[in-house]
């Protein structure tokens, strides 16, 4: 009787665990399949993954001891940990930057030394390090460059923020992921947060911004304010313009060290030329002197373009004269020790010209755009 009474219930019982363990698989395959079909998620496992590199390689080149581990940062934080760029794979100092000397000295003065020595700055009343830095001027001339070299100089982590992804509605929280740039700084600090282009996130506020953009804004302002009057903190937020003229007044005044990176004069082009052809080979007629003359208007990054294509053309040269209409990968191995490779005032004559006329076509379409008097 009783074996009669306990053999149902042992299929009962049976029945439950065989209808739990189908009710768990199914909900972690449907789980799984979910995970490896929604966008939001692949999103948020390579953001987490390249979060977790880019931690490898700061932890990697700390010093102090002191580790920072993907466990220690929330959501917001990984994502915004995913801009950190490692010292290694910033690689510019001073030696990288032709002419701009007062630039550079008044960055040494001003932040780079105050932010090493520290301890004797501190003992003045009147001296506190900028915690906004502006550096404004036309494009290509070099503002990137310079706040490079600062996290280099100074060994300072840099997060070099992507504001569209503030702003990106895949990301949402707008308001805490300007929260987490902020958050994530003070864990990993001495920290740079560089802010290219801050005029197009933090302009004039107006009555056309969303709702969503000027809460944001006004919650950045509000964190950066806790920045300057913190005292023991080592953050610095560095932006770049072109259009000064267009960032909000509240902002401008939060940075009290403003650089103006104009337009190389002819000695620094000079300067800049010699810098990018020194690892190149360059034919002894090429006069840079007047190459540098006869560039006037040019940036920084336009020399490097003249340069760079003065070198296309030359290739191309070299390669019609050694293969003709033959065969590329029959004749190139037997003639190449005989090519001669050093640019010549031909290549750089060539490359002028093209880009002095697609300056001049740029320039024609933006008349209303004229930098020079901005400044
Ligand atoms: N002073 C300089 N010395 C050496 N190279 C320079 C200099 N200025 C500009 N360049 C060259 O131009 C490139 C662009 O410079 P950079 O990105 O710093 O300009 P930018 O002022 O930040 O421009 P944008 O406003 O367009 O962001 C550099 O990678 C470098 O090759």
């Amino acid at each position: 009787m009783d074996l009669a009474n306990q053999w149902p219930r042992c299929q009962i019982a049976g029945c439950v665990v065989r209808f739990c363990a189908i009710t768990a698989l199914s909900y972690f395959t449907a789980k799984w399949i979910i995970s490896r079909v929604d966008p939001l998620n692949q999103m948020k496992n390579r953001i987490k993954q390249k979060a977790a590199k880019q931690l490898k390689k700061l932890n990697k080149r700390n010093s102090s001891g002191k580790e920072l581990k993907l466990g220690d940062l929330n959501e917001h934080e990984m994502a915004i940990a995913a801009h950190l760029v490692a010292p290694e794979d910033i690689n510019i100092g001073w030696r990288d930057i032709a002419g701009l000397h007062k630039i550079k000295e008044e960055v040494r003065d001003s932040l780079i030394l105050p932010l090493m020595h520290q301890e004797l700055y501190k003992q003045s009343r009147l001296f506190s390090t900028p915690k906004g830095v502006l550096l404004y001027g036309p494009p290509g001339c070099g503002k990137t460059l310079i706040a490079k070299a600062v996290a280099t100089e100074t060994q300072m982590r840099f997060i070099n923020l992507d504001v569209s992804m503030l702003t990106d509605k895949w990301y949402g929280e707008s308001q805490k992921l300007a929260k987490a740039v902020f958050t994530l700084a003070q864990k990993m600090q001495p920290c740079i947060i560089f802010i290219d282009e801050i005029d197009s996130f933090l302009r004039a506020r107006g009555n056309s911004d969303h709702e969503a953009t000027a809460m944001m804004k006004t919650q950045f302002m509000m964190l950066w304010d806790g920045l300057r009057t913190a005292t023991n903190s080592t953050i610095i937020v560095l932006g770049a313009t072109n259009r000064p003229q267009d960032i909000d007044m509240a902002i401008l005044r939060r940075m009290p060290l403003q650089l103006h990176i104009g337009a190389p004069n002819k000695a620094e082009r000079l300067d800049i030329l010699r810098l990018i052809l020194k690892r190149e080979k360059v034919n002894s007629s090429v006069d840079l002197r007047h190459l540098a003359k006869s560039t006037d208007g040019f940036s920084g990054s336009d020399l490097r373009e003249l340069c760079r294509s003065a070198m296309v053309s030359h290739m191309k040269h070299v390669m019609d004269e050694q293969i003709g209409a033959g065969d590329a990968k029959q004749i190139l191995p037997f003639k190449f020790d005989a090519c001669d490779l050093s640019l010549n005032v031909e290549d750089f004559e060539k490359s002028l010209a093209k880009l002095k006329k697609s300056k001049q076509v740029l320039l024609s379409k933006a008349e209303s755009v004229t930098y020079g008097e901005e400044y």
